[in-house]
């Protein structure tokens, strides 16, 4: 079937998923250093401390973009033992101009730095996640998440609604796109080595995706009185095919779950951290791990990250390669719309990896739930 180029021309933005109106935790700092609303404090097992293992930190696999782009094998082994056994890596030699890397952090601190008038002119709205506000609120009972953050889509260009693109401070629009334009090329390439890793010709998941897009959410993580009490970011796993991060250099809060335990990503100078989504998952029949993650506080010092999302287009249907399914490997997941996916999950609230389960064949969900409950 072939799709009418005017038809895309003129498709309209879509739209995600609705969230509830929550304060703004940056003005709620400001106004009372002191004070932790009870709205955001968490239970004690969400917060305790026997997982967590920063002596894995170091473990944390560290790729060569450079060497990877110019074919290396040992590399691309490198790539796949990532993906296998800790979803996440950081990636160096990326060829993102320190420069560009520091204009980005600045012109989004610039931005959170604004009265919240200022910020406010781009709130997002209540049927939707584009602009400055909260995600994935779904119930008033929910706990709240210690952060703020502005939620844009980049590409494809169509999709970019404008009025939510930040007109102060003056640049902000041209760094982004030059931000984005450069993880792009990084993330187009980084699909090509996860398709060699996954058997398959060098352009196969690129194509599969009609269309790569691309999302940024920039993450502003106010300091809290009492860090050890809330979550920057409830832990979760990232519904699309990979995301490309890149995190302040000197203040830790990213941690991964490996094992069981709770890792924390210490940044390397200028690194993205790349993670592995629910898509790639789902492909790959649960060989290559979309790993929960979280964002947590402290008391000195602010936070800024920002997450740039590949996601496919909506109507894309994911399931399992053929050539993942053995014996061995009995098929777990089934076929799924990617957009239908991405909006079921952002219907919930961010709750670990709970949102894949209806990717999961039916059987196969029994099963786990009935080992959990052994
Ligand atoms: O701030 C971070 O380190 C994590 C951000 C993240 O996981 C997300 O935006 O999905
Ligand atoms: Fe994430």
């Amino acid at each position: 079937m072939s799709v009418n180029i005017d038809d895309i021309e003129m498709e309209e933005a879509p739209t995600y998923a609705p969230s509830l109106p929550v304060p703004n935790v940056q003005e709620m700092v400001k106004m009372n250093p002191l004070e932790v609303p009870t709205k955001y404090v968490r239970n004690e097992e969400e917060m305790e401390k026997v997982n967590y293992m920063p002596q894995l930190s170091s473990e944390i696999p560290v790729i060569d973009f450079t060497l990877l782009s110019n074919g290396s094998m040992e590399e691309l082994l490198k790539l796949e033992i990532a993906c296998k056994e800790w979803g996440f890596f950081q990636v160096v030699n990326h060829g993102l101009q320190k420069e560009l890397i520091q204009r980005m952090r600045n012109v989004s601190d610039e931005f959170f730095n604004l009265p919240i008038e200022e910020k406010e002119k781009y709130a997002m709205p209540s049927n939707d996640i584009q602009g400055y506000g909260h995600a994935y609120v779904v119930s008033e009972e929910q706990t709240l998440d210690w952060s703020d953050s502005l939620i844009l889509m980049i590409y494809p260009k169509r999709y970019r609604k404008l009025q939510f693109w930040p007109k102060t401070p003056h640049g902000f629009n041209e760094i982004i796109e030059a931000y984005s334009s450069e993880v792009k090329r990084v993330g187009e390439e980084l699909l090509s080595s996860l398709s060699l890793i996954m058997g398959l010709e060098k352009h196969a998941l690129f194509g599969m995706h009609k269309e790569l897009l691309q999302c940024s959410r920039v993450n502003y993580y106010p300091t809290c009185n009492t860090p050890d009490q809330v979550l920057g970011l409830s832990s979760h796993s990232d519904t699309g095919t990979i995301t490309i991060l890149m995190q302040d250099d000197d203040v830790p809060g990213l941690e991964i779950r490996n094992k069981g335990n709770w890792v924390p990503v210490i940044p390397i100078s200028d690194a993205l951290v790349v993670n592995v989504g629910d898509v790639i998952e789902i492909l790959s029949n649960g060989k290559y791990k979309s790993v929960e993650h979280r964002a947590v506080t402290n008391k000195n010092k602010r936070r800024t990250s920002h997450a740039s999302f590949l996601i496919p287009r909506d109507d894309v249907e994911i399931e399992p390669f053929d050539h993942m399914i053995d014996a061995e490997n009995t098929k777990i997941y089934q076929k799924v719309k990617f957009g239908d996916y991405l909006r079921q999950s952002m219907k919930r609230k961010m709750e670990g990896k709970t949102h894949i389960d209806v990717a999961k064949i039916k059987e196969q969900l029994i099963e786990e739930q009935i080992k959990e409950n052994a």
